[in-house]
């Protein structure tokens, strides 16, 4: 029970994955992902040093998704670097995902050098969204720094990498990212992170501890800002850049019409950190269903072919 999918020459056994951030930010939870029906797991994301984050309560579910602001805590690039070579020697033909970001610019560089020089094989995402940590911005919504790191970037790094992108919610913004992502041999855009800086309120309190209660909002309620991004950049893109589709991921239907929006793989977030590793197989049996009934083989019978009105 599986809907097969890649991004150039990596293939997945499935199309589904966890969104970094959930549930994947210590070895034994990747194991679990890697465990599970989902087709492959990308790790929290890491910085040089491991972090402790933001003070708790951090994360909180609502009614129509979920609140966090987390503030980047993970076990440091070693970590992960180490745990992908051990996941990796076992299972030697599974691709997986690395995240990483930094807080400075110099050291965007640092971490992408040190993971230049590794014998990660994988996909590198470089983080450019993250909403939470105090006194930082969300990098991709700065269109010049954005343009200044990958040229960068891409003067050094070899491996294949993607990005995982902010919610944009003007067409301008589309034209103007998806031309800074088009000069670059990316191999993916993962759209989209969290939507920044919501508030949840319970009774006449907010409901998590930092940055008096704003942090990234992801569930069900975003799923519409999710689909309009990954179909926007599908439209704008070269088609060599894949699209990873994360946000609002709760059936079957979600994942189908991600994969129509333009998606290669769709990410899950709130859902997994609600019902845990077996939500993939659920996910799964509901989009073979979808695909059966309407008479889809593989994702590529519909992946992108969203219909417009005439
Ligand atoms: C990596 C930091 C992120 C975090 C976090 O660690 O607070 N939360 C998100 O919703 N998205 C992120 O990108």
């Amino acid at each position: 029970m599986a809907v097969p999918s890649q991004i150039h020459h990596f293939h997945f056994s499935n199309c589904l994955m966890n969104a970094s951030g959930v549930s994947c930010e210590r070895k034994e939870e990747l194991a679990a992902l890697d465990d599970s029906a989902a087709g492959t797991f990308i790790t929290k994301t890491a910085t040089l040093e491991a972090r402790e984050g933001n003070p708790q309560p951090r994360v909180e579910t609502f009614a129509l998704g979920s609140i966090n602001s987390s503030g980047l805590p993970n076990q440091g690039l070693p970590y992960y670097l180490q745990a992908l070579a051990d996941f990796q020697a076992a299972k030697p033909d599974k691709t997986y995902f690395l995240s990483v970001t930094e807080l400075e610019e110099e050291k965007i560089y640092k971490i992408l050098e040190e993971v230049e020089a590794s014998d990660f094989k994988g996909l590198v995402e470089l983080n450019l969204s993250c909403p939470n940590v105090i006194g930082k911005p969300q990098i991709a919504y700065d269109f010049e720094t954005t343009d200044r790191i990958l040229k960068r970037v891409f003067s050094f790094f070899t491996k294949s990498l993607g990005v995982k992108l902010p919610p944009f919610f003007d067409p301008s913004h589309f034209d103007q990212m998806a031309d800074i992502l088009n000069a670059y041999p990316l191999a993916y855009v993962n759209c989209i992170n969290s939507v920044g800086n919501g508030l949840v309120i319970h009774d006449e309190q907010v409901v998590i501890k930092p940055k008096q209660g704003f942090g990234g909002i992801g569930g069900e309620t975003i799923k519409e800002t999710a689909l309009a991004n990954v179909h926007a950049f599908y439209q704008r893109l070269r088609p060599e850049i894949a699209i990873i589709g994360t946000g609002g991921v709760c059936d079957g239907r979600d994942v189908f019409e991600h994969i129509l929006c333009g998606a290669s793989m769709v990410g899950v977030g709130t859902t997994l950190y609600e019902e845990g590793e077996g939500c993939f197989a659920s996910l799964t049996e509901e989009l073979e269903a979808i695909m059966k009934e309407k008479g889809y083989q593989s994702i590529e019978d519909f992946r992108g072919k969203l219909k417009y009105m005439d």
